[in-house]
């Protein structure tokens, strides 16, 4: 277990990623934030029992194994880039904010030595699934990283290159099942059933879908629903001309495109 952590940034995903440290058996006194809004670090030290501060602590910034950026794209990383060299970091600087690229801290950072590792978390994991995606500098020591990981979940390796795609199709990725979802559920109240009826059915649907699509090709399982000139072709007809297919490759497409943005005015 990792000995030492400090987060910049004290937020939703930097809150599961505590927990997750918690679960698994972290003493709460190892881990330590910085926010800019007082409410949110009485809420955490209230709640989690993790160290606070109202700016970055020096001296714990230094020493942690892990240094965690947990802000928004938004904000102001160079800022908090600069306030972590000025401590001369001995652990692994960690960025869970989205579409920043390693070039981009390495160079906020001023040196190319500091072990860097870029990470999409995953919100999924807090149920047990989801893969947290993580790309590493030359410095950066692969199994420390995938251990402290571990703490929050599945863990893939993968080449910066493809962080976009992880971050627009893997991580927003339950965003698209709970539109579905939503979407359903009102389908099913339209055409009649109580919601707690809608709730229910699609419940069970999805769950045993998931088992079906885990072995079998969804071309497969269509076919084998889809009767000759029966409900399901009639079905599949109707979201084909509402252009099913084309949202979802848009909407993917889209979350890719805002991925590369979001990082794009901080190189
Ligand atoms: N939520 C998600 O599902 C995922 C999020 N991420 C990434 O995680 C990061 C955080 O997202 P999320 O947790 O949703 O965002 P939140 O807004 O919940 O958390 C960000 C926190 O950082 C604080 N903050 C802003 N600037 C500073 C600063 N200079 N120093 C210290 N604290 C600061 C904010 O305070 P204030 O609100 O007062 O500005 C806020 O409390 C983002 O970069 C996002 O891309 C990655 C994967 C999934
Ligand atoms: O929506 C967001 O910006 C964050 C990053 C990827 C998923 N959630």
């Amino acid at each position: 277990m990792t000995n030492n952590v400090y987060f910049i940034g004290g937020g939703q995903m930097v809150t599961a990623m505590i927990r997750g440290l918690l679960r698994q058996g972290m003493a709460a006194d190892q881990i330590g934030v910085t926010d800019i809004d007082p409410k949110r670090l009485a809420w955490l030290k209230a709640n989690l029992g993790v160290r606070v501060s109202a700016t970055p602590d020096q001296a714990a910034l230094h020493q942690a194994e892990f240094v965690v950026i947990g802000v928004r794209p938004q904000d102001n990383i160079k800022q908090v880039v600069q306030a972590i060299a000025k401590a001369t970091p001995t652990g692994t600087v960690l960025s869970i904010v989205a579409g920043v690229s390693i070039a981009t801290i390495a160079a906020q950072l001023g040196n190319n030595q500091t072990p860097i590792a870029r990470v999409i978390p995953n919100t999924m994991t807090e149920a047990g699934y989801g893969t947290n995606a993580v790309s590493l500098n030359a410095t950066a020591d692969q199994t420390a990283v995938v251990k402290f990981l571990s703490a929050i979940g599945k863990v893939a390796v993968i080449p910066e290159s493809q962080m976009a795609v992880f971050t627009a199709f893997g991580v927003a990725g339950p965003n698209y099942i709970y539109h579905f979802f939503r979407a359903m559920s009102n389908a099913g109240v339209l055409a009649g059933l109580s919601r707690n009826q809608a709730n229910e059915l699609l419940l069970e649907n999805l769950k045993g879908a998931a088992v079906m699509l885990t072995d079998q090709h969804p071309e497969i399982l269509l076919d084998r629903n889809n009767s000759a000139g029966g409900v399901g072709i009639h079905a599949a007809n109707a979201l084909a001309q509402g252009g099913f297919d084309a949202a979802i490759a848009d909407a993917v497409l889209a979350a890719k495109a805002t991925t590369e943005s979001l990082g794009a005015h901080h190189d």
